[in-house]
């Protein structure tokens, strides 16, 4: 069958709720979900296996976008699709694959890494994997409270099957973190097996559909030839065959902090569309006494909180597609044997992961806050987008934990730098800040990316030399690194948005010479807009690192405000052109058509609270007391 997935999607009457889904209990919304992610499974199995096929071109990320509004919140299933089948398909050997990665398989499940102690580091996770020779089989097994696995998104009620991150030992010798698959739930039954203890861990801030989990083994037994098995082995014999790298266990970490730059970059389209519209639907006060009242959108201040997203969001789809890109050429080379530059794309997987996370989540909130009072009605749809967004701080890698991780990368080629090696040409600016071969300052978006590279070496210095200074004084290297963290980690900051401006900005530029003259100057409005937020928002570093004067930081302030003067009449367009749904953006403010207050009336209409003129409650608690007196 040829579908339209769009309209075939939006057809299903059941994927569509009656009831806002904020009304429900937390065990109806995750019936609810669990509903809805199945009829999405059959569709995308349906559409694997070519029994329906698809006439629109912008599937699957069609689907995955649709997904966003017909959950309202998470597809049970995330984990199952976005993690269970990538680790699969990039860890286990091809006979592994062609036995789990069937299209029809009766497993469903997830990715199993944290555990109540250990989240972060994760060589301190505690289960275990024993491998027994006499039985060929692995043990899993959970030898205390802090070992059990916390967090998994499907864990506590769908999944059947699961990834589990352990420590192998053979014969008494610790291997270090390798990656199982294990059966936790009998597949016709859904009972969980014998030794397997697996429950759901609560409400949350969001991600209120996707059942996160808790897991224990007790003494589980699982075949040998259940450990993913691509990259590392264990023979028959207990043989310990070694990985090219010992890091190529992290690979789905790595793959995940890849796509989420683009998630990222949908939420932020998603904000900037609810709060943009809505800008320009609402007025509120004259800007001049005698004229009517303005559209919210004509104050300059405004602008100023919102074209940067809209800015943003541009950003990170450019960059995200830069990582993909990159992520593939590695996964290349890797493929042949050469790990040379596994380090350099983790390092910057790491520090872009950080900062796309940290400004989304920042720059829902200012859209939510751009909205006034309704921006914090959960029908505006803002409260759910950060409530999700601001998650990816945390998952697959803690904020503060991956731009240290970044600013190991950066410490070794400042080290290259002060002694005077050769450097790549990459961080030849390292040599330049030595040299102290300082350009003189450019108002323009190059001259900021020059200071920015400026800022990323200043701020490197300083970080390493207090690295040295705390050496000198007598400390051990982790504690000495300990001690100079929070200037690490600025410079891994400093980093990403000096990657970010240069990416975007020369991508940019390339994009313009393939685009209409109209179009190419509005694209480079946004990425200039983007440059000099940036460089306003760090003027005070600037002036410490780089050659800029006051003088130049007031022309920037101009520009700036030339600009977003400039991008005024096209920020409708800007946003429409994101092409979000109104299904899918489920925004009494955002949607398509402006009626803004109509749509909240409406809405609010379907509050159980006004299903009874008088609720009962007055005549058990309210009249009893405010009546007392005069009964
Ligand atoms: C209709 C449906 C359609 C569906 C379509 C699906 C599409 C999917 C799209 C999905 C997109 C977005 C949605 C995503 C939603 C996700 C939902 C949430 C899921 C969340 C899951 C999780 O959170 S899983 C758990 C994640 N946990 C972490 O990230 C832990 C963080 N910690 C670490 O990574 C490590 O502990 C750390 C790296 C910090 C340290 O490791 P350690 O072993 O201790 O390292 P060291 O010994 O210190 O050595 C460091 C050296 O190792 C190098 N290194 C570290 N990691 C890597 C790596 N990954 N690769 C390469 N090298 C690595 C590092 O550079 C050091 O090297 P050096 O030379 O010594 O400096
Ligand atoms: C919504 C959601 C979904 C998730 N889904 C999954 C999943 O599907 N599968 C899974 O396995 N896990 C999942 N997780 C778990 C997630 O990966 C971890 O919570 C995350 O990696 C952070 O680890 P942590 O909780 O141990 O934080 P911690 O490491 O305990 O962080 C607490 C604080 O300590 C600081 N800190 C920790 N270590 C250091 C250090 N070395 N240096 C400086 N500061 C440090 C951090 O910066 C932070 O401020 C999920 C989490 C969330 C919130």
């Amino acid at each position: 069958m040829m579908i339209h997935t769009n309209n075939y999607i939006l057809n299903i009457k059941e994927l569509w709720d009656d009831v806002p889904e904020e009304y429900l209990s937390h065990k109806e919304r995750y019936e609810n979900a669990i509903k809805k992610a199945f009829i999405v499974l059959k569709v995308l199995r349906q559409l694997h296996t070519g029994n329906i096929q698809i006439t629109d071109h912008r599937t699957p990320t069609n689907v995955y976008s649709i997904q966003d509004g017909i959950f309202r919140n998470v597809n049970p299933l995330l984990i199952h699709i976005g993690l269970f089948w990538s680790t699969i398909a990039a860890q286990a050997s091809t006979e592994q694959q062609a036995e789990w990665l069937q299209p029809d398989s009766s497993m469903i499940g997830t990715y199993v890494q944290t555990e109540l102690g250990h989240g972060s580091f994760i060589r301190g996770i505690e289960t275990t994997a024993t491998y027994d020779s006499t039985t060929d089989e692995f043990i899993l097994h959970t030898p205390r409270l802090s070992a059990y696995k916390w967090w998994p998104g499907g864990l506590g009620n769908t999944a059947n099957a699961c990834l589990v991150m352990a420590q192998l030992y053979i014969n008494g010798t610790c291997h270090g973190l390798h990656i199982f698959l294990a059966q936790i739930r009998d597949f016709d039954t859904h009972k969980p097996l014998p030794g397997i203890k697996v429950g759901e861990i609560g409400p949350k801030m969001g991600f209120n559909t996707a059942d996160n989990g808790f897991l224990g083994f007790d003494n589980h037994r699982i075949p040998r030839t259940n450990m993913l098995m691509k990259n590392v082995q264990v023979l028959r014999d207990g043989t310990y065959v070694k990985p090219k790298h010992d890091k190529l266990t992290y690979g789905s970490m790595l793959l995940t902090r890849v796509t989420l730059i683009s998630d990222l970059a949908y939420q932020l389209s998603k904000a900037a569309t609810i709060a943009v519209r809505y800008s320009a639907v609402r007025r509120q006060s004259p800007i001049k006494s005698n004229e009517p009242e303005r559209q919210i959108l004509d104050f300059v201040s405004q602008q100023h909180k919102l074209f940067i997203t809209i800015a943003s969001s541009h950003v990170y789809r450019v960059v995200g597609l830069w990582m993909w890109n990159s992520h593939k050429r590695v996964t290349a080379d890797i493929h042949e044997g050469n790990m040379g530059q596994l380090p350099e794309l983790h390092a910057l997987a790491c520090c872009l992961k950080a900062i796309s996370s940290r400004d989304a989540s920042a720059l829902v909130e200012q859209c939510r806050l751009a909205c006034g009072g309704h921006g914090y009605m959960m029908a505006s749809n803002l409260p759910q987008i950060y409530a999700y967004t601001t998650a990816a701080v945390t998952y697959e890698g803690e904020y503060t934990v991956l731009l240290l991780q970044t600013a190991r990368y950066l410490v070794k080629f400042w080290r290259l730098a002060a002694e005077h090696k050769p450097l790549p040409q990459n961080f030849a600016y390292f040599e330049d800040y030595i040299k102290k071969n300082f350009e003189q300052w450019r108002n323009s978006p190059e001259g900021i990316i020059e200071g920015f590279k400026a800022i990323v070496a200043g701020k490197t210095k300083a970080a390493y030399d207090t690295l040295q200074c705390n050496l000198r004084n007598g400390r051990e290297f982790e504690e000495a690194w300990n001690m100079a963290s929070v200037q690490l980690t600025n410079a891994s900051e400093a980093y990403a948005r000096s990657l970010l401006c240069e990416v975007f900005w020369k991508e940019t530029v390339q994009l313009s010479t393939k685009v209409s003259k109209s179009l190419a100057i509005v694209l480079e409005q946004l990425a200039e807009l983007y440059l000099m937020y940036w460089a306003l928002e760090k003027h005070g570093d600037l002036l410490l690192y780089s050659t800029i004067s006051r003088n130049d930081i007031e022309a920037l302030q101009s520009r700036y405000e030339e600009l977003l003067a400039l991008i005024r009449p096209n920020a409708v367009g800007l946003v429409d052109a994101f092409d979000i749904r109104d299904e899918v953006l489920c925004s009494t403010l955002g949607a398509y058509d402006g009626r803004v207050y109509e749509r909240m009336m409406e809405e609010a209409s379907k509050s159980p609270l006004n299903e009874d003129v008088v609720n009962e409650s007055f005549h058990k608690y309210i009249r009893p007391v405010t009546m007392k007196n005069k009964l």
